[in-house]
């Protein structure tokens, strides 16, 4: 692991994560019951063979509770939501466009008082989603929902699916480091309302959104040299930041946004593309520095699904440990698409500071990687350097 230390060099003035915030709706649902709360509004209890399908799928989904913004009230106020195909885009949009920037301005203001410095100090604001669509967009309703200066210099993501959280990393990284003084505030937030869809018999897929996805919002400072003489400390360093094309893989992952919502394919390929290309991923960015040993690292991987999770481990002969916060996400929140990977980031030094651990990483480690993963299929592979909290 010696080498890595070459990318140690010029660390003064490298990106960190200062401060990390996350958020969710307050309606919460067990996975347990789910199958009959579906099954229930969408009024679906006729399709008993698919309702099977379904529990099954909840049963083998490694998730314990989700929380969702859409509640059986909304579904009754807006009846095209439970029929397949129906028209349904305008009552989704006029959702997704008031409540995504509402979460995500929950989840920022959650960081910046863990930063503890004033809003004024933020110079640039990072915006991804994948839920809605409308101009001026999400960024702009965040900014005045939180009074971020008018000179803020903002970026809008949008669906950009799953890998989003990377994206922002990557761009925050270089904001941060070519911009000196720059606070950067990166938010991801996503509602599953523009994804929801009810059973269908000829669309199986929709089985496995409607058991993986749920809402939630993440929120990252990230800005160079930080200042210690105001309590700035720095969590994760960005050490390098690299996006990639899984070739021949465009038709894993499909959202086509239609009359219907979001109409979205997820192929039974999905876990071994992943898996059977992540260690090329890996292997482009950190074999240059002589890394061999996966388990060397410390992991903060997209909770995709539990059959992505696994084929992961295997692949990379990982030991049972290492991706537990990605498990322990998926259990308790579900698959929340781009925020995913900043709760995982989260939950990582949570667990560090509760194990009273130097490095602001379980298992003392220095150097882990971020993986996000979704449509393309395009992979952010995000080198991390913990820093501990005595050494910050
Ligand atoms: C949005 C983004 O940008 C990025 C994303 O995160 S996209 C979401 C990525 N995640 C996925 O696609 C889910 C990956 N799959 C899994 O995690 C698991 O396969 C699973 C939870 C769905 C099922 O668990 P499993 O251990 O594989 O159980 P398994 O018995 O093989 O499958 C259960 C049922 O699901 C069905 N199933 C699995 N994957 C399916 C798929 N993609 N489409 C339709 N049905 C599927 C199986 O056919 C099976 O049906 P039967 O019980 O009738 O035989």
């Amino acid at each position: 692991m010696g080498s890595l230390d070459t990318m140690n060099e010029n660390r003064r003035g490298r990106a960190a994560v200062l401060a990390i915030g996350t958020a969710n709706p307050p309606h919460c649902f067990c996975q347990v019951d789910y199958p009959d709360f579906y099954f229930r509004v969408t009024k679906s209890h006729h399709l008993t063979s698919l309702k099977d399908k379904f529990r099954r799928i909840c049963e083998k989904s490694a998730i314990r509770k989700r929380y969702m913004h859409l509640t059986e009230d909304i579904i009754n106020k807006n009846p095209n939501l439970i029929i397949y195909k129906a028209p349904s885009f305008d009552a989704r949009q006029e959702i997704l466009v008031n409540e995504v920037p509402k979460l995500g301005k929950d989840a920022a203001l959650k960081a910046i008082k863990e930063w503890g410095q004033p809003i004024s100090n933020i110079t640039h604001l990072i915006f991804c989603t994948s839920s809605g669509i409308d101009m001026p967009a999400a960024d702009h309703q965040l900014a005045k929902f939180i009074g971020l200066k008018s000179s803020v210099q903002r970026f809008m993501l949008y669906q950009q699916g799953c890998f989003a959280a990377g994206t922002a990393l990557r761009l925050a990284k270089d904001l941060a480091e070519n911009n000196p003084g720059a606070r950067v505030l990166a938010v991801c937030s996503e509602i599953m309302v523009g994804s929801f869809q009810p059973p269908s018999e000829t669309h199986l897929d929709v089985l496995v959104g409607s058991a993986l996805f749920s809402d939630g919002a993440a929120a990252v400072i990230v800005g160079a040299n930080p200042n210690a003489t105001i309590n700035e400390r720095p969590l994760f360093q960005i050490v390098s930041a690299k996006q990639a094309v899984i070739p021949d893989s465009d038709d894993v992952i499909i959202a086509k946004i239609r009359e219907m919502g979001m109409a979205y394919y997820l192929s039974k390929k999905l876990p071994n593309v992943i898996a059977n290309n992540i260690e090329q991923c890996l292997f482009e960015t950190l074999g240059p520095c002589g890394v061999d040993d996966w388990n060397k690292l410390f992991y903060v991987v997209h909770p995709g699904g539990p059959a992505v999770l696994k084929r992961i481990e295997e692949k990379l002969g990982l030991g049972s440990d290492k991706l537990k916060a990605s498990w322990h996400v998926l259990s308790e929140y579900g698959n929340m698409w781009s925020p995913s990977v900043l709760f995982v980031l989260d939950e990582m030094r949570k667990r560090s500071t509760e194990e009273g651990k130097t490095a602001a990483i379980t298992e003392g480690l220095e150097w882990g990687v971020l993986l996000a993963f979704g449509p393309g299929l395009t992979v952010e592979t995000v080198v991390l350097r913990s820093i501990a909290a005595d050494s910050a």
